[in-house]
């Protein structure tokens, strides 16, 4: 099944709602930078954003410094932003 890229329209109106994430130049993903009080909070969180993408089979591109946590979310198969990663990014809030 092809998944589709978000529009532009749908980009403006879905990545404002979703707080501390933005649009990666481009419009083809978005990122959010986590911090935390030490690594192993760091850590915890990313094994919990692990096991919400091996469920949606979905996974982020990120890297870990010490307490702080990158995240880029975007679609290889549509090559681009699509609504996999906004769901994926709400999910990421919800924790
Ligand atoms: C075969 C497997 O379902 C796909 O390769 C999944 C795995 N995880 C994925 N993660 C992301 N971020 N984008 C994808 O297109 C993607 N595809």
């Amino acid at each position: 099944m092809a998944i589709s890229k978000l529009t532009g329209a749908e980009r403006a109106d879905l990545i404002p709602s979703l707080p501390g994430w933005s649009e990666v130049e481009g419009g083809d993903a978005i990122r959010k930078s986590f911090r935390f009080d030490d690594f192993t909070r760091a850590f915890g969180f990313m094994a919990q954003v692990a096991l919400l993408a091996e469920k949606a089979d979905h996974h982020p591109e990120w890297s870990n410094v010490y307490n702080r946590v990158d995240i880029v979310l975007t679609t290889h198969d549509a090559d681009g932003l699509s609504m996999r990663d906004i769901d994926l990014a709400r999910q990421i809030e919800a924790l």
